[in-house]
């Protein structure tokens, strides 16, 4: 029997004696390659982590089912440092999410065994005040808390910091020393995340490029979001990254590519019979992308007003989601090959007009005897802003797949919930011979496939039931596969998927630069023109579910959202 040994950690006892005939240490495999270990002739096939097979033989020859020999190309052995620098480590940023993210990897035992960790900010600080800070927010999984206090220990010790500007080569070459020294002469793999704001993105890296960079291993750069306000600045932005790097060391993070359901809509589209035959317009009426979170901009004004929510959620999460759904079938699982495909369907997809867009901003609002501030009333916000703390878009795609499907986007700040959610309406049943028993409302019958992304992970297919009893009711109920109910355990966070493929080279969850321009082709146009013609945002009121304006644009295609009450 086949045992599926999860990504990185306790690989068993079995899969270590199994290992050692073949003289390799736990150490030598790339960290989150799965082992399915046939105990009785002492097989191994070795799958990255996209399940792809590193030895992939099509299943049509029949070969994938032969033992494999035992001459099998393995991997070579490697004992390579990796060093982690976080620039911009006094931030929120890396407070909340990077540091947590690296803590809950060595905790699981995917990271290498020499490892070591770098802050680096202005800020000035100690190793040891760095770690007091960072180990605030560290955690462990519930369902993980044996050793916990110990490995926080073991991942503090491993933390250091040094203080310098983020444009200072010599500041740069002061961080390369302290990193050799900690490295201890040992061939080395260095990973800078910037996690800064983006006017410093260029000069950190001609510096770390330049002054910092690993002489005996790879050197690569995570580049946070945002790339630039439109197309002309992320063209410049990439321009000049590409002076000090090459497109492979460059890993420009979306982080919503890496949450669980995201990752999931490829599996569920592409290794299931029952969906694909349907995803397209023979099928499909419409299909929604939902993002709302119920606070506002408080504390990030500054850096959310220079942006607003089409440039925040939208150009980026919401239609790399998008890309995803609407994409062909890939010619294999391949990073380039999954790219390719986003860059087609991105590139099929009509420029935003501004009648296809409803835009919202967020005022003052008391609910149950506390008061919410408006937008424009945060002190880091200017008073007269314009700048869109909602907006509702209606997008096509021109391809023989999509051709007069409106994909709907929504994403809104300070609304009544927060949620994240992929909905799929598809059309009425043609000739339905239960047309009667749904009276007049024949939307209200149709199926539809929810995808919730965040909270609650689950995915749900909206179908008609006969209510049980003598009559002839029908009932709408849902097939649902609710993950907190499915897989217990702890979904790892998106930061912690992100940052393994990074360590790995595995670049299928980060945006190319073309799959950027693409991106950007489709909102400039539309942003240039909300910014000269300054159109004014429909306020509405701080927790309610944003402006009424995103109701008639759906209508205008004749859809209703789907997460309107009642319709959840
Ligand atoms: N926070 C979040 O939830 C998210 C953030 N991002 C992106 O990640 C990056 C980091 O975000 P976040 O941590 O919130 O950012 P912060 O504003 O907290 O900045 C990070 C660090 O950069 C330094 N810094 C801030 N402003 C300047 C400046 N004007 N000039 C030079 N240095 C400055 C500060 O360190 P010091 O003064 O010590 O040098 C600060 O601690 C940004 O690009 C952001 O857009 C993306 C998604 C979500
Ligand atoms: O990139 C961003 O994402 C967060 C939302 O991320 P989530 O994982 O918490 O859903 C958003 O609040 C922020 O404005 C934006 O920059």
């Amino acid at each position: 029997m086949a045992t599926q040994i999860s990504p990185c950690s306790s690989l068993n006892q079995e899969t270590l004696s199994s290992a050692k005939l073949f003289n390799f240490s736990k150490k030598s495999f790339p960290s989150r390659w799965v082992f399915k270990i046939h105990s009785k002739f002492n097989q191994f096939e070795l799958k990255s982590s996209n399940g792809y097979p590193l030895n992939a033989v099509s299943l049509q020859d029949g070969a994938a089912e032969k033992p494999l020999a035992k001459e099998v190309a393995l991997p070579e052995q490697t004992e390579s440092n990796l060093s982690v620098t976080v620039v911009g480590a006094s931030g929120d940023l890396a407070k909340k999410k990077i540091f947590p993210a690296l803590f809950a990897l060595f905790y699981e035992d995917c990271l290498p065994q020499n490892f070591i960790i770098f802050g680096y900010a202005r800020t000035k600080m100690t190793d040891e005040e760095l770690r007091e800070n960072i180990s605030r927010t560290l955690t462990c999984r519930i369902d993980k808390r044996e050793n916990c206090g110990d490995k926080m220990e073991e991942f503090l010790a491993r933390c250091f910091y040094h203080s310098g500007q983020y444009n200072s080569e010599q500041n740069f070459t002061e961080l390369d020393d302290k990193l050799k020294q900690k490295e201890d002469g040992k061939s080395s793999n260095r990973l800078f995340y910037l996690s800064i704001p983006p006017n410093i993105f260029v000069d950190a890296v001609r510096c770390a490029s330049g002054k910092a960079s690993s002489k005996t291993g790879w050197t690569r750069v995570i580049v946070e979001k945002p790339f630039g306000r439109d197309s002309e600045s992320s063209a410049e932005l990439t321009r000049s990254l590409k002076k000090y790097l090459a497109e492979d060391q460059i890993f420009r993070i979306d982080h919503y590519l890496g949450k669980e359901l995201v990752e999931n809509l490829s599996v569920l589209r592409f290794s299931n019979l029952v969906f694909e035959p349907l995803w397209s317009r023979n099928y499909i009426r419409n299909v929604q992308f939902i993002f709302s979170e119920d606070f506002g901009t408080e504390g990030r004004g500054g850096y959310f007003d220079n942006y607003g929510i089409i440039r925040d959620i939208m150009q980026n999460h919401l239609l790399q989601i998008l890309a995803l759904f609407a994409m062909e079938t890939p010619v294999s699982l391949d990073a380039e090959d999954i790219r390719n495909e986003k860059v087609k369907v991105l590139r099929s997809m009509r420029r935003l007009n501004l009648e296809d867009v409803v835009i919202g901003q967020y005022k003052g609002q008391s609910i149950g005897g506390k008061s919410y501030l408006g937008y424009t009333e945060d002190p880091t916000v200017p008073n007269n802003s314009l700048t869109p703390t909602f907006a509702a878009a209606a997008l096509f795609i021109d391809n023989a797949r999509w051709d007069g499907v409106p994909f709907l986007m929504k994403a809104g700040k300070a609304l009544n919930t927060r949620r994240a959610e992929i909905r799929v309406q598809f059309r009425h049943v043609p000739g339905n011979l239960y047309k009667r028993n749904f009276g007049m409302d024949m939307d209200k019958a149709t199926n539809e496939l929810v995808l919730r992304v965040q909270p609650d992970e689950a995915i749900y297919l909206k179908v008609n039931n006969k209510v049980p009893g003598l009559g002839m009711r029908l009932d709408r109920s849902d097939l649902n596969l609710l993950y907190r109910t499915r897989y217990p355990k702890e979904i790892p966070d998106a930061y912690e998927r992100l940052l393994l493929d990074a360590i790995e080279g595995e670049r299928r969850l980060f945006i190319r630069s073309d799959e950027l321009d693409a991106a950007w082709s489709i909102f400039t146009p539309l942003l240039k023109e909300l910014e000269t013609k300054k159109i004014a945002p429909e306020l509405y009121p701080y927790g309610s579910r944003g402006p009424v304006g995103a109701h008639y644009l759906a209508a205008k295609y004749n859809v209703r959202w789907g997460d309107i009450a009642g319709e959840e």
